[in-house]
C-alpha cells in the first residue's frame, strides 16, 4: 500500500502539538525526528549503538511525520494541517513537505529512537530486540509497540507509570482503557495487580498488546478485549487507568464513577496542555476529589478518589 508522508519540521516546543494536530487527522503513526536527541544517544551509547547515518548527526530543526493512505482526501487533510498550524503563533512557523513512501519505509523508522530507559524507581523499559540486564529489583517491561502507541517515552505514558508506581500496592482490580501497546497493563500486572483488564477499539493495539503481555509473561494477569470505554464492563475495579485524550476521558469518565469500587482511584492522562481544569471540573461534577494533578512538558494527568 502506498502512503503519503507528511513532515513538519517545527521549532522543539512544537513538537508535541504538532504529533497531537497529525493524530488528530487520523494519521497511521506519527514519527518524531528529533536532531538533538539523536545526538544525545549518538554521545552517550556511540554512533554503530544507535545506527545513526553521520549525516544524521547534523544539526537542525525536529521533525514530525505523519502517515496518510494515498487517497483523494489527502489534500484535504494538508489543507486542515495547515489551518491548525497557522494558528500555532510558534516562533519559527512549520514547514511542511510530503513525499510518497511504501509502508514497509516508514513502520520501522522510529525503532532507531527507542531504547532502553528507566522510570520512576523501578521499572526499566526494554525494546523487546535490546540486550539488557536489569539490577535485582528493578521491574522490567520489556516491549515492541510496533505500530500501537505506548512504547512508554511519551510524557503521558510516564506519568501514567509514575502513578502506578504510587497507587498499585497488589491486589487490585485494574482496568486499562486505551491500552495502545499494553504498557501499562503490563506494568500494573508487574507491580502486583491480581488482574487487569485492558481495552482498545484499535484492532492493531490488541494484536500487539496482546504479544506484549505474553512477552512479559503475565497472560495469566491480563486480559485484553477490544471494545469501546468500558462498555462491556461490569464488574467493580480498584484502580481505572486512561491514558487517552482530554475528550475522551470526559466522556468515560461516568462509566468509571460506576464501576469504581468505593475509594477506587481514576488516573486520567494524556490531558493537553489548557484541558486540565474542564476534565478537573468534569470529574469534580460527577462526585470524585481530585487528589494529585501533575505534569509533565505540555502533558497533565489527574489521579481522582471515588468518594
Ligand atoms: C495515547 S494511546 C495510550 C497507549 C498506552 N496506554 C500508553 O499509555 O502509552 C491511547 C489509546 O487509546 C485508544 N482509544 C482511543 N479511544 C478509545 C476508546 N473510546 N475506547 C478504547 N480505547 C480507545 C487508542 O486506540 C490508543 O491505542
Amino acid at each position: 500500500m502506498k502512503w503519503l508522508e507528511i513532515a513538519v519540521s517545527t521549532t522543539p516546543e512544537g513538537v508535541e502539538t504538532v504529533a497531537e494536530i497529525l493524530n488528530e487527522l487520523g494519521t497511521g503513526g506519527v514519527v518524531i525526528e528529533d536532531p538533538a536527541v539523536l545526538y544525545n544517544l549518538a554521545l552517550e551509547k556511540g554512533p554503530e549503538e544507535v545506527a545513526v547515518e553521520p549525516g544524521e548527526l547534523l544539526p537542525g530543526f525536529p521533525s514530525v511525520k505523519g502517515y496518510f493512505p494515498l487517497q483523494a482526501e489527502v489534500g484535504e487533510k494538508i489543507e486542515k494541517l495547515r489551518n491548525a498550524l497557522a494558528g500555532l503563533n510558534l516562533k519559527r512557523p512549520p514547514e511542511i513537505t510530503t513525499r510518497e513512501v511504501q509502508e514497509t519505509d516508514w513502520a520501522n523508522q522510529w525503532k532507531k529512537y527507542y531504547h532502553t530507559t528507566e522510570v520512576g524507581q523501578r521499572f526499566v523499559i526494554k525494546p523487546s530486540w535490546e540486550e539488557f540486564t536489569a539490577a535485582p529489583g528493578k521491574l522490567l517491561l520489556e516491549m515492541d509497540p510496533g505500530m500501537a502507541f505506548g512504547c512508554g517515552t511519551h510524557p503521558s505514558t510516564v506519568l501514567c507509570l509514575l502513578l502506578l508506581e504510587e497507587l498499585v500496592r497488589g491486589g487490585e482490580m485494574v482496568y486499562d482503557v486505551g491500552t495502545g501497546s499494553g504498557i501499562l497493563a503490563v506494568a500494573a500486572a508487574k507491580l502486583g495487580a491480581a488482574r487487569v483488564l485492558a481495552v482498545d477499539t484499535d484492532g492493531v493495539a490488541v494484536k500487539v498488546a496482546r504479544e506484549n503481555i505474553e512477552l512479559n509473561g503475565v497472560d495469566r494477569v491480563v486480559k485484553v478485549v477490544q471494545g469501546n470505554l468500558l462498555d462491556s464492563v461490569k464488574e467493580p475495579a480498584d484502580i481505572i487507568i486512561a491514558n487517552i485524550v482530554a475528550d475522551v476521558i470526559m466522556e468515560l469518565a461516568p462509566a468509571a464513577v460506576s464501576l469504581l469500587k468505593p475509594g477506587g482511584i481514576f488516573i486520567s492522562s494524556g490531558i493537553y496542555l489548557g484541558r486540565e481544569k474542564e476534565v478537573q471540573s468534569a470529574l469534580a461534577a460527577l462526585g470524585f476529589a481530585v487528589l494529585d494533578r501533575r505534569r509533565e512538558g505540555d502533558w497533565t494527568a489527574l489521579t481522582a478518589r471515588k468518594m
